[in-house]
């Protein structure tokens, strides 16, 4: 998906909300269960009912990778499902020397080899350059580096100093002479939001994937107060706190009901910004 579509459809749905898929078959309804596939029904479930409000949808892979077979081929149905005209994401996290970053990248890009065409993945910048390259092959396809994560572990290495300044704005000032703001964004956790002003010097123009609203406590107005710029440039991640809002037979309309409140709250700071 291109960056114009993108935001036309951020702007017609007035969202910049991205609903993450990690979805654990031990958190899942019960009566799921009897399903042939329960963690796809699930899905199948919560994209029917968030279709309207979201413009991503993030699986990430750990939940899948980690029921072997089964779950690659929930994962890939999965990616089916999603309607082609929201932005697909797969949370892999993944950074390699080329020649693996070449087999990644067609693992979850080149939809002929493996079942899955995703739009973006998430790739880790440590292994620099030739690492991330590869992604940048299959043209169209977004790479969403780590920059500031929203763990606690973040202050390990990403605020080292190195005479590019701390290391993730020494990832972003590099990534960004590798690739334009149309194949590449920044993971920037939702829990840094008061360095969303330093991010924004060195990637104006770049999307931020934003996780960290919900569950781990950060907010989605200082987000925006920090982070939104006129095309919007930001994507905000809920999974837990969506898909986990009820476990009983109304999961679906209890998931839809979060994500309408995180849109409405979407809508105002769109409005705000001159967005929309
Ligand atoms: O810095 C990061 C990078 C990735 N994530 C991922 O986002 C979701 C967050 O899930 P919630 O349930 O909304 O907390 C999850 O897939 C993480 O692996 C992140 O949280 N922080």
């Amino acid at each position: 998906m291109s960056r114009s579509s993108l935001i036309a459809q951020i702007k017609e749905k007035k969202s910049f909300l991205c609903v993450g898929l990690d979805t654990d078959i031990t958190k899942i309804p019960e009566f799921l269960k009897e399903y042939p596939d329960p963690v796809f029904e699930f899905n199948k479930r919560i994209i029917d009912a968030t279709a309207d409000l979201c413009v991503a949808y993030k699986p990430n892979a750990a939940f899948y990778e980690s029921r072997g077979v089964k779950g690659l081929q929930s994962l890939i149905d999965t990616y089916k499902y999603i309607p082609k005209n929201i932005l697909s994401i797969i949370d892999a996290k993944r950074g390699d020397i080329g020649n693996t970053s070449d087999m990644y990248a067609r693992a979850f890009f080149d939809e002929e080899a493996s079942g899955m065409g995703f739009d973006a993945i998430t790739v880790t910048p440590y292994m620099g350059n030739d690492s991330v390259t590869p992604y940048l092959k299959f043209e169209g396809k977004w790479i969403i580096l780590l920059a500031l994560t929203s763990s606690v572990g973040s202050k390990d290495f990403q605020y080292l100093g190195t005479p590019e300044g701390t290391l993730y704005e020494a990832v972003i000032k590099k990534a960004n002479t590798w690739a334009g703001a149309d194949r590449l964004m920044f993971v920037v956790g939702a829990t840094k939001s008061t360095e969303f002003t330093d991010i924004r010097k060195y990637a104006p123009d770049n999307f931020l994937l934003v996780p960290g609203v919900g569950a781990q406590g950060g907010s989605l107005e200082e987000v925006c107060k920090y982070g939104i710029t006129k095309e919007c440039g930001l994507l905000v991640n809920s999974s837990r706190g969506i898909i986990y809002a009820s476990n009983g037979e109304d999961f679906a309309e209890a998931a839809r009901a979060e994500a309408l409140k995180l849109q409405q709250q979407m809508q105002a700071e769109l409005e705000k910004a001159g967005v929309i």
